[in-house]
């Protein structure tokens, strides 16, 4: 980014001045608080605002917003960039609930539908009104409760016990695993079956491309002179959206072409679970087809939408717990002793892991793990999967602090620095300390979404947070019981840029049969 801009540095500087004034002659009523304008943060510059600190690394962006919300606090502040509209940062909880509870307020709004129109055009995660609502509809009988259960009988242990095996076959030859890629191939296969009835793996030309332009997406939020960079740019991202969008029109073809599960056009055979199985791939995608019609295209951009929100969150959550859970060894132990207690009262040891089909959800689900659970959560808390949002105010408002904000005005918050409000969460907010989600004999305690806000809140509540609930317990409990972790890098790991929060090169680790030692 620093280079790109080091190379165009007459051309960027001249385009600021153009909508410096264009910005000054289309000048919209200003934000304010009880009349008096609100405090601009650090770093703030005269004519560029806060233009040039939206450009610089995405790790260095969170560690802004964090460093201002121990300046600010709950306090809301305004930011400014040139040729976008006046927006805030918000971080007090009450402002958040009010967001959450004003969905026709606070929309997706042109400034994100803009930017991320290339890559989902009218899915769920761009759409507002009856597009939204159609779309939501089809997400909700996706997941519902049958499918649900066939996940944690069928499709999860399925998967994860092939991928075990290749694990497995690595470690026999010497390899290191890269368990961002690992966790990855589970979801891929997971979605891709039972969403798409395709199958889908972590490293195929689609996902290779689908991250990139995921990358160039939210650069675009980052630079707000992305429309001209990007022609100078842009062409590898030009060319992943080739291939996203050719993926996903595969979808629905092959959608087209299968006859609805429904019709029992099934051949079955004498593997139940498979044929349990069979019945619900696809269901996503035909149930997107019910909704939206013939309109292929916006059924593609749906499915899509889907892909991204339910595989690569859940994926990166769980990557970035086990890079936590190799910082923090005692917290391993912890999760072993309540698998093993969870194990034994259902008659079973842990060497029956791992092995095909033996691997149960139901005894691993999130109600029987309180603590595998504070440690999913505490994790999302430091690593949100989604670690900024932003809304577009689609009229006047006023926030329960007593913000105004005028039309148009850009709302952002960034879950990175909520999550590490020492107001929140105390003096320890920067430890890894699942305990804090634990109250009297070990019960799970959890906060409201406008303080914890990773799955969002309100209407658009994350539609997967059972499902993602449900994956990570079984999988955090099943990997820590069957493996010993060593990381397989030096130094700490970040973020590369996306739209979500995928770890930088991965997270490459030696790893351990237990079984081998004798667990
Ligand atoms: C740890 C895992 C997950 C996290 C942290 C997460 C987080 C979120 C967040 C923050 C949003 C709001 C995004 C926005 O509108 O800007 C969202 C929406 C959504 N999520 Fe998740 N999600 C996770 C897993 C899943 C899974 C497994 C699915 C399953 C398919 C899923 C499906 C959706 C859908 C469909 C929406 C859009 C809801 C709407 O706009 O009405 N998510 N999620």
């Amino acid at each position: 980014m620093t280079v790109i801009f080091e190379g165009y540095g007459l051309l960027w500087l001249t385009l600021i001045c153009l909508v410096v004034i264009y910005q000054f002659l289309l000048r919209t009523p200003s934000i304010r608080r009880n009349g008096t304008p609100l405090r601009i943060p650090p770093n703030t510059l005269p004519i560029a605002g806060n233009g040039l600190l939206f450009l610089q690394d995405r790790q260095k962006l969170f560690s802004w917003f964090v460093k201002c919300e121990r300046q600010f606090g709950f306090e809301t502040f305004q930011i400014t960039v040139p040729t976008l509209h006046p927006g805030v940062v918000i971080n007090d909880p009450k402002n958040l609930d009010y967001v959450f509870k004003n969905e026709g307020v606070f929309a997706k709004g042109d400034f994100v539908k803009q930017r991320s129109w290339d890559l989902f055009g009218n899915g769920i995660i761009n759409a507002d009104g009856e597009l939204w609502k159609a779309q939501r509809k089809a997400g909700l009988h996706f997941l519902n409760t049958s499918n649900l259960r066939i996940l944690t009988d069928v499709a999860l242990p399925r998967y994860l016990s092939s991928s075990i095996d290749q694990v497995r076959t690595r470690i026999k030859e010497g390899k290191t695993v890269d368990l961002q890629l690992f966790f990855h191939e589970i979801t891929s296969l997971l979605m891709g079956k039972m969403a798409y009835d395709m199958e889908m793996h972590a490293d195929d030309d689609f996902t290779v491309a689908f991250d990139h332009a995921s990358g160039a997406v939210a650069e675009r939020f980052q630079n707000p002179l992305w429309f001209v960079t990007e022609i100078f740019t842009g062409s590898r991202f030009r060319r992943s959206l080739a291939i996203v969008r050719q993926f996903g029109l595969g979808i629905v073809n092959n959608a087209v072409d299968e006859h609805p599960k429904s019709t029992g056009s099934l051949a079955q055979s004498d593997d139940v679970d498979g044929n349990r199985l069979d019945q619900v791939s696809g269901s996503l995608i035909q149930s997107l087809l019910a909704s939206l019609g013939s309109q292929h295209k916006l059924v593609a951009d749906a499915a899509l939408t889907y892909l991204t929100a339910g595989r690569d969150t859940t994926a990166q959550a769980l990557t970035w717990c086990l890079y936590l859970l190799m910082r923090n060894k005692s917290v391993i132990e912890k999760i072993r002793k309540e698998a093993q207690e969870v194990l034994r009262a259902h008659g079973l040891e842990s060497q029956q892991l791992g092995s095909k089909g033996n691997i149960s959800s139901a005894v691993f689900a999130p109600t029987s793990l309180p603590y595998t659970m504070a440690v999913f959560y505490e994790t999302l808390r430091l690593y949100p999967p989604i670690p900024f949002e932003i809304r577009e105010c689609e009229k006047a408002t006023t926030l329960p602090d007593g913000t105004f904000l005028p039309e148009k005005a850009v709302v952002l918050w960034s879950l990175w620095a909520m999550n590490r409000s020492k107001i929140t969460w105390g003096e320890d907010a920067d430890s890894f300390r699942p305990e804090r989600w634990l109250a009297e004999h070990g019960r799970l305690t959890v906060k409201g979404a406008s303080e914890f806000p990773v799955f969002y809140g309100g209407q658009r509540t994350c539609l997967g947070k059972r499902m993602a609930e449900i994956i990570a317990t079984q999988v955090i409990a099943t990997m820590v019981l069957l493996f010993d972790f060593t990381p397989a890098y030096e130094g700490e790991r970040v973020s590369k840029i996306s739209l979500t929060l995928p770890m930088k090169d991965g997270l490459p680790c030696f790893l351990q049969d237990r079984a081998q030692g004798g667990v």
